[in-house]
């Protein structure tokens, strides 16, 4: 498999010098540019895993990046990092926001992170056992897969182990969350646009289904796509070929289309929400990835894979004493694998000895009303979008502890959580409310609390007395 292409862009040339060495080592291809003309032309060029910009508080023209519909996971790493800046940039759609003085270690581990690079695959209980073994089968025909699984139990990855043991495997794997995606703009990412299509189309574009050429392409959460979408989408898969928003001509496509999603499909097409050809189109082949919890012989396993995957956070050769496995065994692991993944990643940091014991293992299994401050929350960020161009500061009040330089340290998901905690506060929990004055959609509002819960930060699921007075 080729190595993730990861764009830096910085003017300071011993900075780009350094990190790229550093990104080659921890084996990404590091492509590094001065400027933001040339790393938006690369973007419209090329498809790219993931883009570092050191930022300056001058310009801020790191935005525009981010506001390409191209544009894959992007990472700050600040000069001098601020609250007001951190805001900005979780409000344009960052992934992550670091202090440039982070360490090597952190940098690494966030960009594997992001890239989605960073696990092997685990698969010791039968029943893993035989969905990978079917998923192996099913890669080598051209078929497409609808993966249905909980949240966290990892479809993506299914999808990519796929892709590797197809016959695409040279070439691109593109993920595509239809999740995270303003509606007005899905349309151009996934068709790609000429220029002049829209306010603001200054070039033309190759849409996702572009990027992935001769690859596989996975539309994760279709089941969040519109109707009329769908029956674009539907054509596409009929007719394989695509024509980007204003374009007049048709461009043939060599991509294999998997599809996943956590809600039951079937019941969308009942409701009417989802259109049955496309559903059948997608579901040739359908494969379900269980819940954690009906596949225990899986959670060792994956707890010491973790534990050698964040080895770095911890004392050295830690082990997991028969108290702490009984614990992780007798859990029922409602956020699945990425759950235990931010359980491990705690105790590894939480352990001050080799025995990493049941105390190590900050397991919640009922969140309470005040939040949980998790501690370097695990997820790795789909195909985020802007959410909107408008990117002007938050008017939200911060709370008091933002103000604190000591919270600087902890990364964007942290700010992002406070700010939607403050706004759906100031709103009595009127998500319609706080995502206008988030200045988002009540779309991207739904989905940026999920991905919060996710990362194990509890948000209330009804407006009310929690967000009156909840302590956060
Ligand atoms: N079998 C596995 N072996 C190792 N790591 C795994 C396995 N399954 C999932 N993971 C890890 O768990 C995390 C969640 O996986 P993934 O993103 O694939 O889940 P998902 O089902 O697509 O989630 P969502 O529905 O929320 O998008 C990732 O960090 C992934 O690397």
């Amino acid at each position: 498999m080729s190595q993730p292409s990861v764009l830096i862009v910085t003017a300071d040339q011993e900075f780009s010098r350094r990190r790229c060495l550093l990104l080659r080592e921890a084996g990404f291809q590091p492509i590094g540019v001065s400027d933001y003309t040339h790393a938006q032309r690369l973007l419209e060029r090329r498809s790219l895993a993931l883009v570092i910009v050191q930022t300056s508080a001058e310009t801020r023209q790191w935005r525009q990046l981010a506001q390409l519909p191209s544009a894959p996971p992007l990472v700050l790493l600040a000069p001098q990092p601020s609250v007001e800046e951190a805001k900005l940039a979780m409000r344009a759609g960052a992934a992550e926001y670091l202090g440039e003085g982070c360490s090597s270690l952190e940098l690494v581990q966030t960009v594997r992170r992001l890239v989605g690079d960073e696990q092997d695959l685990v698969a010791k209980d039968a029943r893993s056992r035989e969905v990978f073994r079917m998923a192996r089968r099913v890669a080598q025909k051209d078929v497409s897969v609808l993966i249905t699984g909980e949240s966290g139990t990892g479809k993506e990855m299914l999808a990519r182990h796929i892709h590797e043991h197809s016959g695409r495997a040279e070439g691109p794997f593109v993920a595509v969350n239809c999740a995270a995606i303003p509606e007005q703009m899905i349309e151009a990412v996934l068709f790609g646009f000429e220029k002049g299509a829209f306010t603001g189309a200054s070039r033309s574009h190759a849409g996702k289904f572009e990027q992935a050429q001769g690859g596989t392409v996975l539309l994760d959460e279709i089941s969040e796509i519109d109707t009329n979408l769908q029956a674009k989408l539907l054509r596409v898969l009929q007719e394989r070929e695509i024509e980007r928003l204003c374009g007049t001509e048709s461009i043939p496509l060599d991509v294999r289309v998997l599809a996943s999603s956590n809600r039951d499909l079937r019941e969308a097409v009942a409701s009417g929400q989802f259109r049955q050809d496309l559903y059948y189109r997608l579901h040739v082949f359908p494969i379900h990835l269980p819940p954690l919890r009906e596949r225990l012989d899986d959670v060792l396993p994956l707890a010491e894979a973790f534990m050698a995957k964040h080895a770095g956070l911890g004392p050295e050769g830690a082990q997991l004493d028969d108290a702490a496995r009984s614990r992780l065994l007798g859990h029922d692991w409602p956020g699945n694998v990425r759950e235990l993944e931010n359980v491990i990643q705690r105790a590894m940091i939480l352990a001050d000895s080799q025995r990493i014991s049941a105390d190590d293992l900050v397991i919640e299994p009922v969140p309470t009303a005040a939040a949980r401050r998790p501690v370097q929350p695990a997820v790795r960020d789909g195909d985020e979008m802007p959410t909107s161009p408008e990117t002007a500061d938050t008017s939200a009040g911060a709370s008091p502890a933002e103000e604190e330089p000591a919270t600087l340290g902890h990364n964007l998901r942290e700010q992002e959580f406070r700010l939607i905690m403050d706004t759906l506060r100031e709103c009595r929990g009127n998500r319609k409310q706080a995502a206008e004055k988030l200045g988002i959609s009540d779309r991207t509002l739904r989905y940026r609390v999920a991905r919060l819960r996710k990362d194990g930060f509890h948000v209330p699921s009804k407006a009310g007395a929690e967000y009156a007075y909840g302590q956060v």
